[in-house]
Formats: C-alpha cells, structure tokens, sequence
C-alpha cells in the first residue's frame, strides 16, 4: 500500500489509535539502558528507537522522525535515519518531520531526499513560500503534505496570530489571523495536504477545523510541551472521530515504560473520541438550530429577508402545489449575501478533491461563479443545448478528459437536474464524484444521486433552515410542521 492516507486509516483502524510517536533521539537523553558496550553513540540510539518501535508499533498509527536530530549527527546520523526507517513495520506511515520551503527547483531536491532517499510516506512543509513551494511535493501521488499552520512553540503568534485581510473577503468578513489564512489556502493546494496545529493552543482549533472540515492535523506538543489533549480532541477532531494524529516525542521516548506511556496515551485519546462520536450521532430533532454554526444561521435569515425563501401556497412546474418556495436566483440582487453563500460552498468543497467546479444551469451560473472566485477554483458550466453554431460547445471552460469536476447546484429536490449535468460531464470524460447546494430539500435527491455515484454535499438542509426561522421567530410552528409534513409526502 503506497499511499499514505489508506496507509494511515488502515493502521488508525487496525491499532484503534489516533497516537503518532515521534523518534527524535537526542544522544545527552539516552537512558543508559541503551548505551552501547563500545560507547558507540550511533549504535546505542539504535538499539532505543528499536526498542521504542517493537514496543508500540501495535499501539500507533504512524511515526514522526524529526530529520534535525539525524542531522546534527552527522553523516553517521542520517545512516541511522535510514536503519530507524527500515525498523519500522511497512504498513506503518512514517512522518518525515522536515519543514521543508524552498523555491521551486531547490523544493524538488528536498522532495527528492524526502520521498526517494528516505522513502517518508508524508512530510512536513513550511507555508511561507507559498505554493510553487510544495508543488514539487504534491508531484508525488499519494504522499501526505503537512503544512505548518499553527505550531506549538511559544512564539508562535510573532507571525501566526498576525491579523490580515484577503482582497476575496474585504467587504464582507474581518481580517483573519495568518494561520487561517494558511489553513483556507493550503487545503486547496493539493488533496494530500494536511496541517500542522500545536496542541499548547487549543483555542485555535475550533476556527481552523472551520475552514479545513475533512483534513488531518498533525499535532505536536501534547507530554513535554504541555499541550491540552483534551481541549484539542474536544475541538479539532472531525465528526467521524477521526481527522487528528497526536504526535508525542519525548513524552514516549523518555519514558521509564514507552509501551505503558503510548498505551496510556491512546487510551485517553480513544476515551474523549468516544464520547465526541456518541455526541457527533446523537439525534438533533427538537435541538433547533443548537450547533448551527452562526454565520450559517445570518445566512438563512437574510435569504428569507431578501424573498429567497416565502411560506404560502404555490403551485410549482410539475402542477403540484407546494407550501414553501425558493428562489435563489435573487441571490444576484444582494452581491454581499452571494459571496457569503459561496464562501459557505467553498468550506465544504475544500477537503474534496477538485480539479475544476461546473454550474448547472441557469440559477447555479451566478452562484458558481461566485464560489469559483471565494474558492479560487476554475469554473466550466454544462449548456442546457449544445451550441449551433461557433464551436458548438455544450461545455463552456477550460478542461480536459480525465479531470476531477465537482458539481455546483442551488438546491436540491430529485436530483434530476444534477443528474443531467453529471451525464454530460461523465459523456466529455470528468470524473463526477461530488456535488455542493445550497439546500437539501431533503426529498430524496441525495439518495438519487448516491444511486448514481455523486455524493451530494449541502450547506444545510430544508430541517436545518425551518428550526432556524421558527427559532427566530419567523415561522410559526405550526408551518414548520405543515412543510415538514409535506416534505415526507404527507
Ligand atoms: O509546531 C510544531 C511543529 C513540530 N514540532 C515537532 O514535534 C516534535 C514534538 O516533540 P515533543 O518531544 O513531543 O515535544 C518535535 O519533533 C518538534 O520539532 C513541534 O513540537 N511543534
């Protein structure tokens, strides 16, 4: 198995841990158990990342080597690199921690001694080159990418806590601290990348899992530095239970019992994962809008303050007579709340992997435009007709066969107008895994496309929006049971 996420979810799932160890032998530290008789150095740090790896390689779901302890060694240090990473069992990742960033042809280089002379299944990289600095990395297929977003030392806000402004966002969110920024651009460089976030400040967590909802943190600082485990489980772990790798070092290393020390880590791990998925699947009926997340609610009150969302009695298309409507085409009239919409599609599209969106026709086009500039993503968009004439394209962009396209919709009921789209971008040779709305309306649409390969993603659904305007007074429960009560069929 040579990628490095199936590599780390089958050990997660084989070892039931989220506990990474990290191997950074330092020769001052070495419990004299492990000295060597001839006061070879090299040797006897050996002989303790083996006895390290034999006593916890069932307990772990990968290892984090940091390459400056081998370094400072010397020649003979980056030898002992290599024999600690051939002691290490094949079906466990191995975390190259080398915060590597550098220009483009030097970035190759170290991708090079990463992945082809040690053979790391991930790395650690610096964000402060930007981009083209990783692309030499994400050149490997599979590989993980972990880019420093948060780190756990203490100066750390020097320059991560520093407030900037995006030019995509001026008018519309606050200046954001500089980890965020990083964290909302480097998970759209490359679908391997991950991030790293200390655990000695728990309190960023929550606002990084925002903008980062499916990736992994690798995260340093729990034993030695003092970190919260629990404040980091409670607020970064995704909603699978899943999404951290808790590193600890010398917390493990330096222990007096290394197997007692990682069982007991994971052990508290698996405890507050435990409690976070029974809490993550516990039902939500009558918790209106409780862990809606506040922006998401501002959104739905100012789509029913611009009419995008009216109570009454219509009769829709089909014939049939309906006690809601909703018209998101009125998004194009309040510009402020389209980009707000599209910065919510944007957070879900960011852990998907997406060469290019495609709006269907003709009330996404404005939507995945704006989501295309807040996501920075291209855009194509399927045609209703084939054109007769020009070129006769019946897909507007730039693309090529084989690409990955995540579809754009405003809502969605049967699904049947995302299907459509999906089979002409299937017939042009897109790969079609995914779809983001707006609405769910929750009428077996998400079912229809599950049938048919297409995950769909929405930003909430049809319940969500109803608990949210009966909770502010909008809508009286009595409509909300009557819509609900027609939604099911009734
Ligand atoms: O923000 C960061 C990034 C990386 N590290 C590295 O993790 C380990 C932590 O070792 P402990 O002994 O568990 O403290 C070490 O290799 C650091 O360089 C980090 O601590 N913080």
């Amino acid at each position: 198995m040579s990628n490095f996420w199936e590599k780390l979810t089958a050990a997660s799932e084989k070892n039931q841990s989220l506990l990474c160890v990290g191997l950074d032998p330092v020769p001052e530290q070495m419990p004299p158990r492990y000295a060597s008789a001839d006061g070879d150095i090299i040797a006897g740090l050996l002989k303790w990342n083996r006895a390290v790896v034999e006593a916890t390689a069932d307990l772990v779901c990968a290892y984090k080597p940091n390459i400056a302890f081998y370094e400072a060694l010397g020649t003979p240090g980056l030898e002992l690199l290599r024999q600690t990473l051939a002691l290490i069992p094949p079906e466990i990742p191995v975390i190259l921690d080398a915060k590597r960033g550098d220009i483009g042809s030097t970035a190759a280089a170290y991708a090079r001694a990463c992945f082809e002379q040690f053979r790391a299944d991930a790395v650690t990289l610096s964000p402060y080159l930007g981009r083209d600095s990783i692309d030499a990395f994400a050149a490997y297929q599979g590989k993980g990418l972990f880019v420093l977003c948060h780190t756990s030392n203490p100066s750390a806000g020097e320059f991560q806590h520093l407030e900037i402004a995006d030019w995509r966002t001026l008018d519309r969110e606050p200046n954001q601290p500089l980890y965020i920024h990083v964290a909302r651009a480097a998970v759209h460089w490359s679908p391997n990348v991950g991030l790293v976030v200390g655990a000695t400040y728990p309190e960023t967590f929550q606002a990084i899992r925002q903008v980062a909802p499916r990736a992994w943190f690798l995260v340093p600082g729990i034993g030695a530095q003092g970190g919260d485990l629990e404040g980091t489980l409670r607020a970064g772990l995704r909603a699978d239970g899943a999404g951290l790798i808790i590193n600890s070092s010398r917390g493990i290393c330096l222990a007096e019992d290394p197997r007692a020390a990682a069982q007991n880590l994971r052990d508290q791990i698996n405890r507050v994962r435990a409690t976070h998925q029974s809490a993550a699947t516990a039902p939500t009926s009558g918790a209106p809008s409780g862990e809606m997340r506040p922006q998401l609610q501002q959104l739905i009150l100012e789509l029913a303050s611009l009419g995008a969302i009216q109570f009454g009695d219509f009769t829709l298309a089909s014939g049939r007579r309906s006690p809601f409507y909703i018209d998101l085409r009125l998004l194009v009239s309040r510009p402020s709340l389209l980009a707000q919409a599209a910065a919510a599609y944007a957070d879900l599209l960011n852990g998907l992997t997406c060469d290019r969106i495609a709006g269907i026709p003709y009330a996404a086009l404005p939507i995945a435009t704006a989501v295309a500039l807040a996501a920075d993503r291209p855009l194509i968009y399927t045609r209703k007709e084939a054109k007769g004439h020009g070129l006769g394209k019946a897909i507007e962009g730039s693309w090529q066969p084989g690409e990955q396209v995540v579809v754009i919709e405003d809502l969605i009921t049967s699904g049947g107008s995302i299907l459509q789209s999906v089979e002409q971008l299937r017939a042009a040779g897109l790969v079609v895994e995914d779809a983001i709305v707006l609405i769910d309306r929750e009428q077996g649409g998400k079912e229809n496309l599950a049938a048919a390969g297409v995950r769909a993603h929405s930003v909430f659904t049809l319940r969500e929006m109803l608990d949210v305007l009966t909770a502010a007074g909008q809508l009286s429960p009595a409509k909300r049971d009557e819509v609900l009560n027609y939604i099911r069929g009734g």
